[in-house]
């Protein structure tokens, strides 16, 4: 491919000088995750929702596979939000549906692409259950009975199982025991690079940054202060904002 999967240009959103974001602009390529470092209220969630179709920019643009997204329509996003893309949300019960079972919560994605058969959806949904290590037998049970490592799977399956082309995660392993966040890191990871997929990714970890993107944005105040290879910025920081970043991670 010769051109981006996305591109974001001088896009901004302030719901108040400083609270927001501003003139961001970045290129992703497929296969390529970009980890958005910073820390807490610079910005990051906004600029995500932003580029994400959940939130209209005040200024910018941002293209995806060549269409403007502000200019197709709510019908067309809301498509790309159900097939192409993915989100995956801090909190696992914001992105999935806590009245549909399991087994359901990764079928209605499925649905969603076109695909019609129950016997045929049923055997998807359990592939994908094994392959995020929860045991098929749970398929029809709800999520809400299962622990928070496992609801954060069951999202990562449902958003997975229409193999997107690029998926949106805000601090993904955010709210979860240090020793499940390192399980479902590599489960990421491997998934990542198996599914050549294009990742967009919010986390104040620079851990978490290390270990999934191959380039970071660096925010402070809404505004992009560094970006670079993951390895360049964090090894060799450039920005005194970057540097207290780094080091500050280093202390604790
Ligand atoms: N809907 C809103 N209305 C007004 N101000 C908002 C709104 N959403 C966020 N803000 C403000 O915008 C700033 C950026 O918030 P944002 O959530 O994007 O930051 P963040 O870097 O993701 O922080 P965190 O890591 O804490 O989630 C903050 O000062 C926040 O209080």
């Amino acid at each position: 491919m010769t051109q981006p999967l996305l591109s974001v240009n001088q896009l901004s959103h302030l719901y108040a000088p400083g609270k927001g974001f501003q003139d961001v602009s970045f290129d992703l390529w497929p296969g390529e995750v970009l980890g958005i470092v910073g820390e807490s209220g610079s910005g990051k969630t906004t600029l995500l929702n932003a580029i994400s179709a959940r939130l209209a920019p005040q200024q910018g643009q941002v293209i995806y596979n060549n269409r403007d997204l502000y200019a197709i329509s709510e019908a067309e996003r809301r498509r790309l939000l159900r097939t192409e893309w993915g989100v995956v949300h801090q909190h696992p019960l914001d992105g999935l549906r806590r009245q549909v079972s399991a087994g359901g919560n990764i079928g209605e994605r499925l649905m969603a692409t076109g695909v019609r058969h129950y016997g045929d959806i049923r055997s998807c949904a359990q592939q994908w259950l094994t392959d995020v290590e929860i045991p098929p037998s749970r398929i029809d049970d709800l999520p809400t009975t299962f622990s928070g490592g496992m609801q954060q799977r069951l999202q990562i399956a449902r958003n997975l199982v229409t193999r997107p082309k690029l998926v949106f995660m805000d601090e993904p392993t955010g709210g979860l025991d240090v020793s499940v966040q390192a399980r479902l890191l590599d489960l990421l990871r491997s998934l990542v690079v198996e599914m050549n997929l294009a990742v967009v990714m919010v986390t104040h970890d620079l851990g978490v940054a290390r270990l999934l993107a191959n380039r970071l944005l660096v925010m402070k105040q809404g505004q992009v202060v560094e970006s670079g290879l993951t390895d360049r910025v964090l090894d060799d920081p450039h920005h005194p904002y970057t540097q207290l970043l780094v080091s500050s991670v280093l202390q604790n």
